[in-house]
């Protein structure tokens, strides 16, 4: 599968939620999506599932404009949105078989929930009204809904939010190993989630793409801009602030026996830091902290 994005824009009112978005995506991908609150990720993934209307720009599907076959991107798709509403009052696999029936799913249709159930780990759950369930359980329940159809393209809003390491490691695992033959999108702001799977990252911001390419290339970017300095005595933040000429960010703080050491991203490093590797969420806020600076 191959879905291109062209010059997409999205407008609501006044707030411009994508600016110009080009983009193409060849299967298998397992891409994460990450960005600040605001940055457009939903419009964005909304836009691909065909949810919302593109205020300008081009959406094709193996080719085809999406908005000239919308049946074809159905048949092939997986989504869970962000708040996805479960029918609390039924079983989960009453549900699953209510939205395999929606999605036209007729022949094999037991076989389809009996696959996303086991898929999901919710065998021992099925007889289980959905109310009855934790949240990541029924987290678990919209995953399964969305591989009913065991889609070519699966996209998830923000599946890992407020579930535990253990249940975030499932998902993960999950999604993994589903992306061998198809292209999964997943938005996160964790950003260890997309450093454990996903060989493709997307950095949204302000409706903007920031970068596309592997986690490793983020990271090459940001080498020579993270480094730790040790302060002494008080007015640190002040001390830090002359250090460094220019915009940075700290990305952590540890109180040592000394003083302080903070981590910081800068464009410009002083020689008095000591550079050290970044990690995946330096390079993040480094390419956040330079995109800015050149949008300004
Ligand atoms: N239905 C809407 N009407 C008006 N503005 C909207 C609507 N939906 C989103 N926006 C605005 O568009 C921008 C992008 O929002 P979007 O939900 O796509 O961001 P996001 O990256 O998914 O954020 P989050 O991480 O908080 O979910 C924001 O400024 C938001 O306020």
């Amino acid at each position: 599968m191959n879905i291109k994005l062209e010059n997409i824009s999205k407008r609501y009112k006044s707030i411009k939620a994508l600016e110009n978005i080009n983009l193409s995506i060849d299967s298998p991908a397992m891409i994460g999506f990450v960005g600040p609150n605001g940055a457009g990720k939903s419009t964005l993934m909304k836009i691909l599932v065909g949810q919302l209307l593109p205020t300008n720009g081009s959406i094709t599907i193996d080719g085809i404009p999406l908005n000239k076959n919308e049946r074809y991107l159905k048949e092939r798709l997986g989504y869970l949105p962000q708040d996805f509403g479960l029918y609390e009052e039924l079983k989960v696999d009453e549900f699953l078989d209510y939205i395999a029936s929606l999605k036209g799913i007729k022949k094999n249709k037991s076989e389809a929930v009996d696959r996303a159930i086991s898929m999901t780990s919710l065998k021992e759950k099925r007889k289980y009204k959905i109310r009855t369930l934790s949240g990541g359980q029924k987290q678990r329940v919209g995953i399964a809904q969305a591989i009913l159809n065991n889609p070519e393209l699966l996209i998830v809003d923000e599946p890992t939010v407020g579930l535990d390491p253990e249940e975030r490691i499932r998902f993960r695992n999950l999604f993994s190993e589903g992306s061998k033959d198809r292209i999964v999108i997943l938005s996160t702001h964790i950003i260890e989630d997309v450093e454990s799977i996903c060989n493709s990252i997307i950095v949204l911001n302000k409706g903007k793409i920031f970068f596309v390419g592997e986690p490793n290339e983020l990271i090459k970017e940001a080498l020579e801009h993270v480094g730790t300095i040790e302060i002494e005595g008080n007015e640190r933040e002040k001390i830090l602030k002359s250090e460094v000429k220019g915009e940075f960010k700290i990305t952590s703080t540890v109180i040592t026996p000394k003083g302080t050491k903070y981590r910081i991203v800068s464009e410009k490093l002083p020689s008095s830091f000591d550079k050290i590797t970044p990690s995946l969420e330096d390079a993040y806020i480094y390419c956040m902290l330079k995109g800015e600076t050149e949008n300004e």
